[in-house]
Formats: structure tokens, C-alpha cells, sequence
């Protein structure tokens, strides 16, 4: 026998004799080992299955602006979710749910609106709906109340403030009980662009007249536009602004806010948090009533300084929005058009949408 082979048996018999005095240590070795490996698996293998844990989908949308014909509209994009038995929800996993400073961002399947509605109903609110019908555009009035009338805050007491310089064409429209249609007649202008600006002076000055005694939330909205789905308390908010439809997914860099110093409405390129569309904003009465007078006084201030912002009122609201974070944010469910856009797979419901129009034909008339 060799020297090794003589040693590998010396250690096999001592081995040997070492097991059988520790059998029982080593049973229990072995179990903790087995419990270690079923809680490994449990919550390292299994869980990382569940659609939370896996690494989001490539998700490229970009959907350009409205003067920017060139670029088509092309939206890849994959419908994850998961149906959470508690709630009625459906977990979204392929949208943004919350912005950086933690508001949410209100998709469907975000909310439930029977619970919204306990919550709210209690509280007895009104909701203010400010929309400017100016000249040409009272073409667009009867639309835009019946169909508000069909899904804008159902169930609930509802103030349309239709501001118009053609008082006799606000069209008579069977309203539910608790809304009424108040006709508040304003002047002018003969530029498109002045007519949409002077909307932030126009409510501003409108909310001690009206606003701050006869409605809790004021929701401001375009009229060349008209509901489509669902559109209720789940809005309501400190302050709310809605993602315009053709900036969702694209980079800040390429967001149209005003980028000349000289303006009031100037946020350098690398700022700024979203885009959002000047058709749709509101909030409590108070912050309305802010926003829409700190609007109107840039937009004074640029006046004298001989600029105009490049997307008027919008940039101004922009610019407003990036100083006062908004306490909620719409989706684009809010504001969409599917004749420029299409009908992306993120976008489950469509509730206030444009209406064709004829530029030529309606602005400057
Ligand atoms: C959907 C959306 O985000 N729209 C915004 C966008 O343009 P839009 O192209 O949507 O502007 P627009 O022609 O709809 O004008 C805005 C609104 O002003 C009113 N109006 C305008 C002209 C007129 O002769 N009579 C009249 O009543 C009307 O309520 C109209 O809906 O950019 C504008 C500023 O450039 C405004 O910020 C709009 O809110
Ligand atoms: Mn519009």
C-alpha cells in the first residue's frame, strides 16, 4: 500500500466514526439547509416572476406636436396588467402613475369611482366649468354641454360658465338637476391669439363676481372639444393641469415652452417637468383664481415688453405649473385627439376629445 492510500483509509475510518457520533448534529445541518432553500425560492424566484418585480417593458412613444406634420405619429407599446381582486382595479404597470413629487397621475384603473363618489357625495361641492365661446365658436357650444351633460361630473350640482360676446346663440339645453348654464357676456378681440390669452384675465376677474361664492371647484376647458367618456370627481384637486396628447412620452428638451428670456413664460431648455394643454386645468377656486391672475399679469408684463409667448396662455400656464407643482395630473385620457394621434393601446378611454374644426373657417371670424 502506498503512503497516500494509507491515509485516505485513516481518514475515511475517522470520518466514518466522526459521522456516526454527530448523526443528529448533522440531520439538523441538513434540515436548516432545506428551509434556507424554500424561503429562496419563495421570495427570490417566485417573486421576481411578479410583473412589479420585472423590468419594465421598452416602451417608445413619440407623438409630435401640431405644426410638425413631417414627423408621423408612432406609439409601440406593449398592455401589461394585472387584475387586483381587492380593489376592481387593473394594476397599471404601463403608464406613470405618479409625478416626481409624489401626484398622482390619473389613468383609468388608477381609481374607483364608486368609492370617489362616498367620499364626495357627502360633501355637497359644486363644480364651476369655465369655457369661452367667442365669436365663430358658439358653433361648438351645443356639442360640448350635451355631451358634457351625457358624462361631466354626473350626480353632482354643476355651474357652466359660458363666456360669449353672442349671448342669443348659447343654445337651450335639457340640463340635469343642479346644473344650470350662466351666460356671462364678455368683450372681443379680433386676433384668435388675444381671445384665448385674455381668458386668464377674464376668469380671474370673474371669480369674486361668481366663482368664490357659488362653486368649490372650477374646472377650465376649451370648447372646440367634446366629452366622450367618464369624467368626474377623480379630477378634483388642490390644483390640477392635464398632459397635452401630442408631448405624452417625448423628452422635455423637445416640450414647446417659451425658451426666450425676454418672456415671463421663459423655462430654460433642461428645466421643466411636463407639457402640459392649456384646454384643460382648474382646481379649488382659490388656486384658480392664482394661477389665472398670475397668468394674466405675465402676460401684461410681456405685452409691454413688445413679445408674445410662443404658445400664448399655454406657455404662461406652463410656466406657472413648473413653479406650483400641480396637486393632480390629468392623463391623456383628458385631452386627446384621435384624428392627429390615433388611438394608442395605453389610452383605455378617451373622455374629452376635439372636435374637427376648420381653422380657416372659425379663428379669426
Ligand atoms: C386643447 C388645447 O390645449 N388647446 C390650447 C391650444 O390651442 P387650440 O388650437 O386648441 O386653440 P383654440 O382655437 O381652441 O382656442 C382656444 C379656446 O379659446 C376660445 N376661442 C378661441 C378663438 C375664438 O375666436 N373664439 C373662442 O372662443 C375657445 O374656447 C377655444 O376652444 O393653444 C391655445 C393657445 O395657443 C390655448 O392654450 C388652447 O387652450
Ligand atoms: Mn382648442
Amino acid at each position: 500500500m502506498s503512503p497516500p492510500k494509507v491515509w485516505n483509509m485513516l481518514e475515511l475510518r475517522a470520518l466514518k466514526e466522526w459521522l456516526s457520533n454527530n448523526s443528529k448534529r448533522w440531520l439538523w445541518v441538513i434540515l436548516a439547509l432545506a428551509a434556507c432553500l424554500g424561503v429562496y425560492s419563495r421570495f427570490f424566484i417566485l417573486e421576481l416572476n411578479t410583473p412589479a418585480l420585472r423590468p419594465e417593458p421598452q416602451r417608445s412613444i413619440s407623438i409630435q406636436h401640431r405644426d410638425n406634420p413631417t414627423v408621423q405619429p408612432s406609439v409601440q407599446h406593449q398592455e401589461m396588467s394585472k387584475a387586483d381582486p381587492q380593489t376592481k382595479l387593473q394594476r397599471r404597470i404601463d403608464v406613470p402613475l405618479l409625478t416626481p413629487w409624489l401626484a398622482p397621475i390619473v389613468w383609468d384603473g388608477t381609481f374607483d369611482k364608486d368609492i370617489l363618489n362616498e367620499q364626495f357625495q357627502g360633501r355637497n361641492i359644486t363644480i364651476g366649468l369655465t369655457v369661452f365661446a367667442i365669436k365663430k365658436y358658439v358653433v361648438f357650444l351645443k356639442l360640448f354641454l350635451e355631451t358634457a351633460e351625457k358624462y361631466f361630473m354626473v350626480g353632482y350640482k354643476v355651474n357652466y360658465y359660458v363666456f360669449t360676446d353672442r349671448p342669443g346663440d348659447v343654445p337651450k339645453i335639457p340640463l340635469r338637476e343642479g346644473r344650470k348654464v350662466i351666460t356671462l357676456v364678455v368683450r372681443n378681440y379680433t386676433r384668435w391669439q388675444d381671445i384665448c390669452m385674455h381668458r386668464m384675465e377674464m376668469i380671474s376677474n370673474f371669480s369674486h363676481q361668481h366663482f368664490f361664492q357659488e362653486v368649490d371647484y372650477l374646472a377650465c376647458m376649451d370648447v372646440d372639444m367634446k366629452f366622450s367618456d367618464h369624467l368626474g370627481v377623480e379630477i378634483l384637486s388642490n390644483l390640477f393641469g392635464t398632459l397635452h396628447p401630442g408631448f405624452y412620452g417625448t423628452q422635455p428638451k423637445a416640450f414647446t415652452y417659451e425658451r426666450r428670456p425676454r418672456s415671463q413664460a421663459y423655462i430654460p431648455k433642461g428645466k421643466g417637468d411636463f407639457y402640459y394643454a392649456g384646454g384643460f386645468f382648474g382646481g379649488e377656486v382659490q388656486q384658480v383664481y392664482e394661477v389665472t391672475k398670475a397668468c394674466h399679469e405675465a402676460m401684461l408684463i410681456d405685452k409691454s415688453n413688445n413679445i408674445e409667448a410662443v404658445w400664448h396662455d399655454e406657455s404662461h400656464l406652463n410656466k406657472y405649473l413648473f413653479l406650483h407643482k400641480p396637486t393632480k395630473v390629468l392623463s391623456p385620457e383628458y385631452l386627446w385627439d384621435e384624428r392627429l394621434l390615433g388611438r394608442p393601446a395605453f389610452l383605455r378611454k378617451l373622455r374629452y376629445v376635439a372636435v374637427p374644426k376648420n381653422h380657416a373657417k372659425i379663428r379669426n371670424k
